[in-house]
């Protein structure tokens, strides 16, 4: 479509979508929060299987967060190159970290909701409505080859490289390299097929987030259970679904039974929540445009 705004007009567009962008991409952060139950994950009823963190340290990180999705989202207006988005990152990850007493509660989310805040802030530059399809395209197309080579960089540790090097756990790397697909095909369908089926935005969110447990690689999982974890994780988020999932009358009751059982194990999809709250980033940004 061509651009048919004055100079003046497209920098106030641009600045007004990436203000909308980092609002939606925080208000996405706290809708995964404040679902429940979400097996084995913080939530406002409780703190799952975790004791270095609860809510108040999910809100502090999140608030940290409010400038860098919009710093990251003008970084893809101007096509930047992967290095100011990685260094945009690390500068976020710092600020997390300051923010939460050096917990990490968001390391995934500021990288799989910083890239699509990226991606659409390409996607805003170069015109055209803002679809799924068009982020995902942007994505690839801004940043592909360099998200390919970050699968398995040099001289860096962490948990998910350590679960990708003993159990073959894929995790947020190769996800990114992948074109996200557990937001665009996994979480946005199971969010857009509750909702079609006339269900509200908790029974959408749980139904993608039992969804994405059953087929995303967490290497938070692989880290904290190993492979026999991983495996009971998917098992428990099949028979969740195969039972209607929210569809059925039971499900809130079964999704608790779940949740007590992931605690008992102290199993935590970290990287199946972030996804979670990227696909309700992807969805809020695109409603517009997917009547
Ligand atoms: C690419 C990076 C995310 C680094 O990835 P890597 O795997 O090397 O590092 P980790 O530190 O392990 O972070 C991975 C986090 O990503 C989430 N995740 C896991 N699996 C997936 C997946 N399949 N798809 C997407 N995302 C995934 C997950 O994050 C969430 O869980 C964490 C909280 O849970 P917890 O159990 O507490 O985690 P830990 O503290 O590690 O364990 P404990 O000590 O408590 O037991 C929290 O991070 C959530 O967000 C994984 O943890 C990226 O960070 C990177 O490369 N950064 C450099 C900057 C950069 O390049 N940025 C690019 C542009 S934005
Ligand atoms: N609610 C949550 N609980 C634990 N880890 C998480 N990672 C992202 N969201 C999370």
């Amino acid at each position: 479509m061509m651009d048919t705004l004055s100079p003046a007009t497209r920098i106030v567009d641009v600045r007004r979508s990436g203000r909308r962008a980092a609002r939606l991409a925080i208000a996405s952060l706290y809708a995964e929060l404040a679902l429940y139950p979400k097996p084995g994950l913080v939530s406002l009823v409780d703190n799952g299987s975790h004791t270095d963190m609860n809510a108040l340290t999910f809100m502090r990180s999140l608030f940290s967060l409010r400038h860098y999705f919009r710093l990251i989202f003008q970084a893809g207006c101007n096509d930047a190159p992967f290095a100011t988005l990685k260094r945009l990152g690390i500068e976020a990850e710092e600020r997390m970290l300051r923010a939460t007493g050096g917990v990490n509660t968001h390391r995934g989310a500021i990288f799989s909701i910083g890239l699509l805040c990226a991606a659409a802030g390409r996607a805003c530059a170069h015109g055209g409505e803002m679809t799924a399809a068009a982020l995902q395209s942007h994505l690839r197309a801004g940043w592909g080859k360099e998200l390919a080579n970050h699968v398995a960089p040099v001289n860096e540790r962490s948990h998910g490289l350590s679960a990708a090097a003993l159990h073959g756990a894929s995790g947020a790397r190769h996800e990114a390299a992948d074109g996200l697909p557990s937001v665009f095909r996994t979480g946005l369908g199971a969010l857009r097929r509750t909702l079609a089926e006339g269900r509200g935005p908790r029974q959408a969110r749980i139904d993608a987030l039992f969804a994405l447990m059953m087929h995303v690689s967490d290497t938070n999982v692989v880290h904290r259970g190993g492979p026999q974890g991983a495996a009971f994780v998917r098992i428990q988020a099949s028979a969740f679904r195969h039972a209607g999932g929210t569809a059925s009358n039971g499900w809130e009751a079964h999704a608790l039974a779940i949740h007590r059982a992931f605690v008992e194990r102290n199993l935590s999809p970290g990287g199946a929540a972030d996804l979670l709250a990227a696909s309700c980033f992807v969805h809020a940004l695109t409603a517009e445009h997917e009547r």
